[in-house]
């Protein structure tokens, strides 16, 4: 056998398993809904053909002809995605492990996401614009995909775009959510809160701009959202039946009018079998065998275990503020590797977790080097540590303002609109719920329970006659807020946060506290929240309601969820 034949043959088998993938993938999601699937399952009938090696082979080259006389190929399309893969996954992990970036870097990581959007997924620039917070947090999980629809579709006045992301491109665009948009978002006050944020704190205008950027960063000839879109057109075209080419130009979000009338309702499987038929353009086009070699997927496979390891590791070595880093021994009887690059990785991790508790340390006064240098001998640190005179230049004088008078509060409460706070919906009786889209830091102001002003008596006499389970009162001492009737008067059109909140009363992470707020028209009570610990993004916004099991609907009511 020639190295050639051997060649071919291996081609063969890694085409093959591909193609088992992809239909193993939409049996799946056919076997679910079967019902409503008995086209996709025709579907699936058809997709077998191209695994004869004389279609494919015809397929192939039909097409490969067709990109000599006009388009570049899919491959050629693809190409900055494969050239900057390995520095986003250098930045990717670096930003898992907390450790710093460049601006420039979080702006190509920004970049990088958007791309996947734009070039993977086929999209409009005009989505990834668009793409909202909210949108994010309602994504969903079918069939090993992420399921994402945006609805502002600006440039081509869509109703939505579905499209549904692999594993690795989610994990991307939730690294990019958690590490670097939260650095970037301005007070903006927008209505909706947009997800890719540029450098200047608001939402991104231009996509295309960026793909543009991202191409001459890493000196490649611009690919256009058009043209993309063209050259997968044409593959629907060539390589999909009628069926499927629906699927795909759904996919693909045609703006006309046939399309819209077409494509009206888009499910999550749909999106997911769509994705998984472009996906197959992409592993059955002869020209991308090179796309990852299988060099590259070990790589990436090693870099994948490495990160899984290192969450074993930290969960069995926590990192601690007074905790020595494991030894020798104790990593390599916990059955990890004697080398040393989790344990340097554990200390770095330690590092920063010092610098901040003695950052924390001095709120209001700047620290003198004597004074850190005492507290680091006090913590009885002797190593690993940052200098006192490292802690002395980080120092930042506290933002002060008085709650009452604060500009931005005021203007939050008279216009509804808190950033960095999405309503979720946790279905069953639990219903609707607030969680963050940024951190908030213990003390600081979330947002206000929006309604009507009266005593807790009378609060307490409408709680008595609740007979839904649904409450939407706020005691505090002796004012309650009350939040039932929606939309309010004075904002008719918003969805207010306060009266979405739930109740826990072990886990609560902010509070309610009365202030009277100093309006230019006068001093009006209002109940805030406020954060009583350090709040993650994607953490859900909880405070105690300081009712008891039996306080709904009277003796009658007996809630478990209010020990919660
Ligand atoms: C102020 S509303 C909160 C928003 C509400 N979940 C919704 O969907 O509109 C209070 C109601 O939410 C529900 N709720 C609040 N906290 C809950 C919890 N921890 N578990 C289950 N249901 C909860 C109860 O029905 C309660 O009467």
């Amino acid at each position: 056998m020639t190295s050639a034949t051997i060649l071919n043959y291996i081609k063969n088998m890694i085409r093959f398993i591909q193609f088992l993938k992809l239909e193993l993938s939409l049996k799946d999601s056919a076997s679910i809904y079967l019902p409503k699937c008995q086209a996709y399952m025709d579907l699936l009938s058809t997709l077998r053909k191209p695994v004869s090696k004389q279609h494919s082979q015809a397929v192939c080259k039909t097409r490969y002809d067709r990109y000599v006389e006009g388009q570049r190929s899919l491959h050629e399309c693809h190409k900055v995605m494969r050239v900057c893969k390995k520095d986003m996954f250098g930045l990717f992990a670096k930003l898992l492990e907390h450790k710093q970036i460049s601006r420039e870097e979080k702006t190509l990581f920004r970049y990088y996401c958007e791309a996947i959007i734009l070039l993977k997924h086929y999209q409009r620039p005009g989505v990834v614009e668009g793409f909202t917070v909210s949108e994010w947090m309602k994504r969903k999980s079918h069939d090993g995909k992420m399921v994402i629809g945006v609805s502002q579709h600006k440039t081509a006045n869509m109703q939505i775009a579905t499209f549904a992301l692999n594993t690795e491109q989610a994990a991307m665009l939730d690294a990019y959510y958690h590490y670097i948009r939260p650095e970037f978002v301005k007070e903006s006050g927008e209505e909706e809160e947009h997800f890719f944020i540029g450098s200047h704190g608001r939402p991104i205008t231009c996509a295309s701009q960026d793909l543009s950027r991202l191409h001459a960063h890493y000196k490649l000839p611009n690919v256009t959202t058009q043209e993309i879109r063209r050259v997968a057109e044409t593959l629907g075209g060539q390589m999909c039946t009628e069926e499927q080419k629906t699927t795909v130009a759904h996919y693909l979000a045609h703006s006309n009018v046939v399309a819209e009338g077409k494509y009206r309702s888009r499910t999550l499987e749909e999106a997911v079998l769509a994705s998984n038929l472009i996906g197959g353009f992409e592993n059955s086009s002869e020209d991308s065998g090179g796309e990852i070699s299988s060099q590259e997927e070990k790589r990436q496979r090693d870099e994948e275990d490495d990160k899984e390891d290192l969450s074993k590791f930290l969960k069995y070595f926590p990192v601690t503020l007074d905790g020595q880093p494991p030894s020798k021994k104790q990593r390599v009887q916990a059955g990890f590797s004697e080398g040393r690059v989790f344990y340097d990785k554990w200390r770095v991790l330690q590092y920063a977790k010092r610098e901040e508790h003695l950052l924390s340390k001095y709120t209001r006064n700047p620290p003198t080097i004597q004074r850190v240098r005492k507290d680091i001998s006090k913590d009885g640190w002797k190593a690993n540590h940052p200098s006192p005179e490292d802690i002395v230049a980080k120092w930042q004088p506290p933002k002060r303002k008085t709650v009452e008078r604060d500009p931005k509060i005021l203007n939050n409460i008279q216009k509804q609109k808190w950033s960095g706070l999405t309503i979720k919906d946790f279905g069953g009786t639990k219903g609707e719920g607030v969680v963050a889209t940024k951190p908030f830091l213990k003390g600081s102001i979330l947002c206000d329970y929006h309604g009507r002003i009266i005593t807790a008596a009378e609060g307490q006499e409408i709680q008595d006659t609740i007979e839904d389970n649904k409450c939407y009162l706020c005691f505090v001492k002796d004012l309650c807020i009350d939040a039932k009737t929606f939309p309010c008067e004075c904002h008719p059109d918003k969805e207010t946060l306060g009266r979405k909140i739930n109740h826990s009363k072990k886990n609560a992470n902010v509070k309610p506290v009365h202030s009277k707020m100093q309006f230019p028209d006068g001093t009006k009570d209002i109940i805030l929240f406020k954060a009583i610990k350090d709040i993650c993004i994607d953490e859900e916004i909880k405070f105690d309601y300081g009712v008891h099991r039996k306080s709904y609907g009277g003796e009658g009511q007996d809630l478990e969820w209010l020990d919660d």
